[in-house]
């Protein structure tokens, strides 16, 4: 019998790529609300009670009250928003970091945040390893394409394109921070700049880290090898060592859709200094990709099914 899935926001930039996806797949069967009734309170409350799995799609307050619409229910959830990341009872969807098990038997999954995905896919493994310190105070400056923000950004981006660069976070906070900070096992927030280019999709992470001034570094030898030896050949996850680096790494305005993940690795020839650096998809293993990598592990299916890789 087909596994009925019902994705609450399935109209939005992450929900409807979602739907897209697992319109072909036979394994499901998708529960869809008409547009009259995608924010009824009763027809969604019906559909979270009928589906087996829930796929939510929706911003931060829109997500608590979808869990608590499903209370009562035995209603598997994923949510893609950040309602969820750091809180008690929810199991974090990143299998790479946590676990595939963790993720196969939990009731309730949530997904990474797009930047998180960066951050934590580079220093969760070696803070765990020791091969970084967890009392640094990091910083990550990243750039996301507008998609990142959702129908509104888009919109915006659409609609002015005098916009060459936007930073933002200004005001040294971002919702993000707490699960980077969780998951990766560190002692401080980082210090996080975020900035949107207009690109549709696409996302550079990038770590800088001045590895003869940390005290409980090791040498920068170390870095690739303890993240190729945490992410193997894991087939999403992949990792770059760079002796000759290239000049430049671009983002495309119009990028196809990807689900994968690479890390890069720089250092500096006296191995002084090193950058270290994620490019991801916002849309794919930052929000629609891990959620179809999360749904395939909960179903028992195999990870990449499906996946854009
Ligand atoms: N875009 C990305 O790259 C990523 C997004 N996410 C997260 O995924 C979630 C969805 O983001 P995204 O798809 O970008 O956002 P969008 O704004 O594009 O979509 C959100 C959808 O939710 C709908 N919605 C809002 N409130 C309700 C409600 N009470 N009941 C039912 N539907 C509702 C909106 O409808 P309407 O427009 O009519 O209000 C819209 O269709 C967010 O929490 C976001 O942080 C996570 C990782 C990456
Ligand atoms: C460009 C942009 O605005 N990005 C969003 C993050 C998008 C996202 O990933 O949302 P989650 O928190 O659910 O992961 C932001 O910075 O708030």
């Amino acid at each position: 019998m087909a596994t009925r899935i019902f994705i609450d926001g399935a109209a939005g930039t992450t929900g409807l790529e979602i739907r897209d996806r697992l319109k072909s797949r036979e394994e499901f069967e998708l529960i869809v609300l008409a547009d009259a009734q995608r924010k009824d309170e009763a027809a969604r409350r019906d559909a979270l009670h009928a589906a087996d799995i829930a796929i939510l799609c929706l911003p931060d307050d829109a997500a608590r009250d979808a869990a608590a619409l499903a209370k009562g229910s035995n209603t598997r959830i994923i949510d893609a928003s950040s309602a969820h990341r750091v809180a008690d009872g929810w199991t974090y969807g990143f299998p790479e970091l946590i676990g595939h098990e963790a993720i196969a038997e939990a009731q309730f999954v949530s997904n990474p945040g797009c930047y998180p995905t960066g951050f934590l896919a580079l220093i969760a493994p070696l803070v765990k390893a020791a091969v970084l310190p967890a009392e640094w105070p990091y910083t990550v400056n990243a750039v996301s394409g507008y998609s990142g923000g959702g129908n509104a950004l888009i919109d915006r981006f659409k609609a002015d394109n005098s916009i060459a660069f936007r930073a933002y976070g200004l005001a040294i906070t971002h919702k993000h921070l707490p699960e980077m900070r969780k998951y990766a096992g560190l002692v401080h927030e980082p210090v996080f700049s975020p900035s949107v280019v207009p690109a549709h999709r696409g996302m550079i992470v990038d770590v800088p880290l001045p590895l003869s001034a940390m005290q409980g570094a090791t040498s920068a030898a170390f870095l690739e090898s303890a993240l190729t030896g945490h992410y193997g050949t894991d087939g999403v996850v992949e990792v770059h060592a760079h002796s000759a680096p290239p000049a430049e790494m671009l983002l495309s305005k119009d990028a196809e859709p990807w689900d994968g993940l690479n890390l890069h690795v720089f250092t500096s020839e006296d191995g002084a200094q090193a950058r270290l650096i994620a490019q991801l998809d916002n849309l794919g293993k930052g929000a629609s990709g891990a959620a179809i990598q999360n749904l395939n592990i909960m179903c028992g299916l195999s990870e990449t099914t499906g996946l854009r890789l």
